[in-house]
């Protein structure tokens, strides 16, 4: 019996940023869970891509839970300003912060909360913080720009994630994010993930419901 329902997070980063709108429904209607938002600072990530009131507007039309990824070098600083629109805040490990002090923080105002991980960072500086978490996100390309290739690599980092979640009967989702397509999915899927960040495979497609359907291995 798998731990969690399949969900699948379509990246806004990856879509035409000039018709946010549109682009919001057609992911909806395409069968989007939630939907994912990179938020990057410049200094933890070598990119800018928008902040609070972007994906505010985004909360505004939306009707799915957003899953908001900050790659943010102070995110103890910044994600109070995430807490109205967001449902899941996600931080990274190696960031600038007391890691269990914002997990407490998100949760303590009302959201899930989860933890990433760069691909060079190895799963054991995750794991002091695994009982605090609600998703674990797995990093499959280099955190900042999106429609990089996957990094087969990481299949033993989600095979880590789900070992230890039972073996110490922990509940947190595992999501991958990065080169997520219908091979990488299916591979990841077998190795644990439930949740499924795609940018480029999904708003690029000729058609976006089938193209999220392979994805989710339907
Ligand atoms: O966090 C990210 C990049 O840092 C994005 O979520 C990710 O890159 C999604 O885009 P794609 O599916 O095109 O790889
Ligand atoms: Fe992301």
């Amino acid at each position: 019996m798998p731990a969690h329902s399949i969900v699948i997070a379509p990246s806004i980063l990856a879509c035409d940023f000039g018709r946010l709108h549109e682009e919001v429904r057609r992911a909806e209607a395409a069968g989007a869970d939630w939907l994912h938002l990179d938020v990057m600072d410049g200094h933890f990530v070598d990119n800018i891509s928008f902040g609070p009131a972007f994906v505010d507007f985004v909360a505004k039309v939306a009707t799915v839970p957003l899953d908001v990824h900050l790659m943010v070098e102070r995110p103890d600083h910044y994600f109070p300003r995430f807490v109205k629109s967001a449902a899941n805040i996600t931080v990274h490990v190696e960031a600038q912060h007391d890691v269990r002090k914002t997990l407490a923080g998100i949760r303590e105002m009302g959201r899930t909360c989860g933890l990433s991980l760069r691909p060079a960072t190895p799963f054991e500086a995750v794991v002091p913080y695994l009982d605090q978490i609600d998703l674990l996100l797995v990093m499959t390309v280099v955190p900042g720009f999106g429609g990089q290739p996957f990094m087969p690599e990481m299949l033993t980092k989600v095979q880590d994630a789900r070992d230890r979640r039972e073996r110490l009967g922990m509940k947190y989702r595992i999501e991958v994010d990065g080169g997520i397509n219908e091979k990488t999915a299916a591979q990841t899927r077998e190795a644990g993930a439930d949740t499924f960040v795609a940018g480029t495979s999904v708003f690029a497609a000729p058609d976006m419901a089938e193209a999220m359907r392979k994805v989710r291995g339907v």
